[in-house]
């Protein structure tokens, strides 16, 4: 596997479903309040599954979507309706996202990853549409993505790297293409923005087959 190309991004070993949640668990288990903003799509979904099985403290965690589509909560492609549907009577607190809105900073932000190299619902041809402040912003990916043609809601850059740390968690053998091309600095993806330099919060890829 390649050596990222910063010392504040590694690459977790084991990096499957249970390690991802052994660290959302850990997260958990600090004491006090605590900001979590979780990734939707459907990579997450058999992490959010084993969270739900463990029976996990959730009361002092607020749990915020780093993107959702712009949709019903009850519609297949709603990130807030699968995060709710697993861990919606976890006890935990939820914050919606709204346009316009101030993020607060985060003790752990999740992120996926598309097979494009987008994160959250920042696409590689909505570079201009990254806003500096951290805050909401309602989006358009052009072209829409087929498997999920929706408008979209996300948190800035700026927001999602207002974190004490970054989990990016992908699967399969492209997205661990596109990644380790990046870290090489062959490639320029959204992605990038959270896995160059030496500024930015410390990033740990979780990646499985
Ligand atoms: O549209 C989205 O896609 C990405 C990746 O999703 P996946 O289905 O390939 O896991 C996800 O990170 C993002 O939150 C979601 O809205």
């Amino acid at each position: 596997m390649t050596e990222a190309n910063t010392p504040r991004v590694r690459w977790a070993t084991p990096g499957d479903a249970a390690a991802v949640a052994d660290r959302i668990a850990a997260e958990l288990a600090k004491p006090g309040e605590k900001r979590l903003a979780m990734t939707g799509g459907s990579t997450p979904l058999k992490v959010f599954a084993l969270l739900k099985d463990r029976g996990l403290d959730w009361r002092g965690a607020t749990l915020a979507l780093t993107d959702d589509r712009r949709v019903p909560d009850d519609h297949p492609a709603s990130n807030f309706g699968k995060l709710f549907a697993a861990l919606g009577d976890s006890g935990a607190k939820f914050e919606r996202l709204e346009e316009g809105a101030p993020v607060a900073p985060f003790d752990l932000v999740w992120l996926g990853m598309g097979e494009d190299g987008h994160v959250a619902s920042l696409f590689p041809t909505m570079q201009a549409l990254v806003r500096p402040g951290a805050t909401v912003i309602a989006t358009t990916p052009i072209p829409l993505p087929p498997e999920a043609p929706f408008d979209r809601l996300t948190l800035t850059a700026r927001a999602l790297k207002a974190t004490k740390e970054v989990i990016l968690v992908v699967t399969g053998a492209s997205k661990k293409a596109l990644i380790e091309d990046v870290l090489a600095g062959n490639a320029d993806y959204p992605v990038s923005d959270f896995l160059r330099g030496a500024d930015g919060p410390p990033v740990t890829i979780y990646w499985s087959e």
